[in-house]
């Protein structure tokens, strides 16, 4: 039976998983499964779509192995496994930056490669791990099409107010714009909400991609409006290590000032800051809310307020709000920090059901709130998996 395998290099994760070109949408989940804590500790697990474990490995002591070590480490536990009568016709691969030329998804040739390549700078906690997935592959399966699916596409439309930075406008004519990430995964959570809730769909609804990296998405009638990440992933929300959106001035300061180079200025800005930086004890929200340290709590409550302070700012771009949908691990997960960002918005007629929010039900709100609130897991995977059939002209059933 065909099958297609979707690659997921995240900041801290690899997701992958394997589909059979027949069920919903086309496509059955045959395999899947994720590395993730890359940088802290990484774990491998895979399962069967019957729930059996096929791997699972940890690394207790591993935060140096690089994506690219993980990777090697992946593939080689793919290699030995027969893939028992599927013939994987395609490998898709979430792309995370397409620049102002790569709006939809692409079949990856030595071209396209190179080009993506330029704007590794552009996402250097990101481009660089999708890029080395899609050349291992391509050395060790030459003949094996790979599709690239872009993170930024999804934002593409948006009005032209939500793209421009207010600088000299020769640069936005250069690519200098906000872009927006998250794209695969706001736009299968956008699929699912009009199947969930069509009429929620059709209105005004933030869509909060809460992982280690972490943006909110404004959409109407399933459609990106606007969006908190920018020119870059590291704008916007507090991340896991990344500072979301911050005074150019310090920018300035740090390297006028006080003497750092730009590199260094970049480490900080994507590896020393967000959640580790504040804390200063972890990136992973899981370690903060088991932490008793007012540092890890001064870290929550920051992320918290400049969640709900960016919700309201994306309402306002949308003229009101009818829903919220949370999604991505701290999103799907953790139903505390769904409560503190929704108490920050009762003003704006958010009512959480505690019950229901307690027991990650899909639908979190109270029958009386203005606003709904909805949680929708994501799977980047599946939506990479359409689009890689989609490009190929492939018939999923
Ligand atoms: N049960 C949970 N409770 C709280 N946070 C969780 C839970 N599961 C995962 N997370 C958090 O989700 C984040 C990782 O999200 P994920 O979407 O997997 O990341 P990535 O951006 O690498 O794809 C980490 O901060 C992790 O601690
Ligand atoms: C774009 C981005 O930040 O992705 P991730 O959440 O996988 O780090
Ligand atoms: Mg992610």
């Amino acid at each position: 039976m065909k099958a297609v395998v979707a690659i997921n290099s995240g900041s801290s994760s690899i997701k992958f998983s394997l589909f059979t070109l027949d069920g919903r949408d086309g496509l059955t989940l045959s395999a899947g499964g994720k590395i993730e804590k890359i940088g802290i500790a990484p774990s491998l697990r895979a399962r069967s779509a019957t729930g059996e474990i096929l791997i699972e490995r940890d690394w207790p002591d591993g935060a140096a192995l690089s994506h690219a070590d993980l990777l090697a480490d992946l593939f080689a536990w793919a290699g030995d496994h027969p893939l028992e009568g599927r013939d994987v016709i395609a490998i898709g691969h979430r792309v995370v930056h397409g620049g102002l030329d790569f709006v939809t998804p692409r079949l990856v040739d030595a071209d396209l490669l190179d080009r993506l390549e330029t704007l590794c700078p552009l996402a250097p906690l990101h481009q660089p791990h999708n890029l080395a997935a899609i050349r291992a592959i391509a050395k060790l399966k030459p003949d094996l099409p790979q599709v690239a699916c872009f993170d930024t596409a999804f934002h593409h439309d948006k009005p032209d107010v939500a793209s421009r930075l207010a600088i000299p406008r020769k640069f936005h004519d250069q690519g200098i714009r906000r872009y927006g990430f998250h794209g695969l995964s706001y736009e299968y959570v956008a699929m699912r909400l009009a199947e969930i809730d069509p009429a929620l769909a059709a209105g005004r609804v933030v869509a909060a991609h809460l992982g280690n990296g972490a943006s909110l998405c404004a959409m109407r009638d399933c459609r990106s409006v606007d969006t908190t990440m920018g020119f870059t992933a590291l704008d916007g929300l507090v991340m896991g290590t990344r500072c979301g959106t911050i005074d150019p001035g310090v920018i300035l300061h740090f390297q006028l000032r006080m003497g750092m180079s730009a590199a260094d200025v970049e480490d900080m800005l994507y590896r020393q800051s967000g959640l580790l930086g504040v804390s200063g004890l972890s990136s992973d929200m899981r370690a903060l809310a088991a932490s008793d340290a007012p540092e890890a709590e001064e870290a929550m409550a920051l992320f918290a307020w400049r969640a709900a302070r960016e919700t309201a700012a994306l309402a306002s771009s949308m003229g009101g709000l009818d829903g919220i949908v949370f999604t991505a691990g701290i999103g799907e997960n953790d139903a505390a920090m769904r409560q503190r960002i929704c108490a920050r918005l009762a003003w704006l007629g958010v009512e959480l059901d505690e019950q229901a929010n307690a027991a990650g039900a899909p639908l979190v709100s109270t029958p009386g709130s203005h606003v709904a609130v909805r949680v929708i897991p994501t799977d980047e995977e599946r939506m990479i998996a359409l689009h890689t059939l989609h490009v190929l002209g492939e018939n999923p059933s």
